[in-house]
């Protein structure tokens, strides 16, 4: 998991049973260590890298019929055998005796979701937080251009992240305006608390191609009621 929401997740443990409670988060505590940790990670990786592949080849292929009816049984039998022994629901939030924790099926940063960019926030201390990401065919909307909420996507989560780097936050309201198309390649978002009220903090963030900015948001951020200091 990325280093801003590992933070969060330090801080979102203690309160862990409660927001369970109130919010109906997933929680599983897992009896590993961090080289067990390391192992999962190198093995479940190299998977999701390969379907994130499969994704974008499956969009942009211009190979036979006989290939694409060759490939759809493969792969067909591929996820059956994935499906062989599985779990009952999503992912969850996970953590590991020593509290690491990783929530590999999260849409933005799962490490065993194909369909996360997958994205990685840094931070400085100036309270700036940032996340670079490549976004290629499997996230179009606009023929050549990044999907409107897919960049909802990556803005909510880096906000969130940002928002979340004091205490654990979750997204109340988020405005966005797109003032241009946001071109497939290479992005950076960027994000920064400009106010915190109580319970209440407002990040200000912007999507950005080579060419400036594309996409400004704001977004009201909001502490569960019962989550501890
Ligand atoms: C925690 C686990 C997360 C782990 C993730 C780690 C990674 C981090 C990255 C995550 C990134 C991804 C993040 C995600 O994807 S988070 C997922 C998307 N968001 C949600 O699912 C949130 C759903 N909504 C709720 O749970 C509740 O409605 C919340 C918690 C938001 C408020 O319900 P609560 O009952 O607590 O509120 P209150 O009535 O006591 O009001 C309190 C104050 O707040 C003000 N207010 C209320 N609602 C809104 C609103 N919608 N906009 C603006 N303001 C609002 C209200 O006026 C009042 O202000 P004031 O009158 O005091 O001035």
């Amino acid at each position: 998991m990325c280093r801003g929401a590992q933070h969060v997740v330090n801080r979102i443990l203690p309160a862990a049973d409660t927001i369970l409670h109130d919010h109906r988060v997933k929680f599983t505590r897992e009896d590993i260590d961090s080289s067990e940790l390391d192992r999962r990670r190198a093995l479940y990786g190299p998977l999701t890298e390969a379907v994130r592949e499969l994704v974008d080849a499956t969009i942009r292929t211009e190979v036979d019929e006989s290939v694409i009816r060759e490939v759809h049984a493969e792969v067909a039998a591929a996820a059956a055998k994935l499906r062989a022994k599985q779990l009952d629901g999503a992912f969850g939030l996970r953590f590991t005796t020593g509290g690491e924790s990783f929530a590999w099926g999260n849409a933005g940063i799962g490490l065993r979701n194909a369909l996360a960019p997958p994205l990685s926030v840094e931070s400085d201390a100036s309270g700036l937080h940032w996340t670079e990401v490549t976004l290629g065919a499997p996230y179009e909307g606009p023929p050549g251009l990044v999907h409107g909420g897919i960049c909802a996507l990556v803005l909510d989560h880096l906000l969130g992240t940002t928002a979340s780097s004091i205490e654990p936050r979750f997204t109340g309201t988020l405005t966005l305006r797109y003032r241009r198309g946001t071109p497939l390649g290479r992005l950076r978002a960027e994000a920064r608390i400009t106010r915190n009220e109580g319970r209440k903090t407002v990040v200000n963030g912007t999507l950005s191609d080579a060419g400036g900015v594309t996409v400004e948001a704001e977004g009201i951020f909001i502490g569960p009621a019962t989550a501890t200091a």
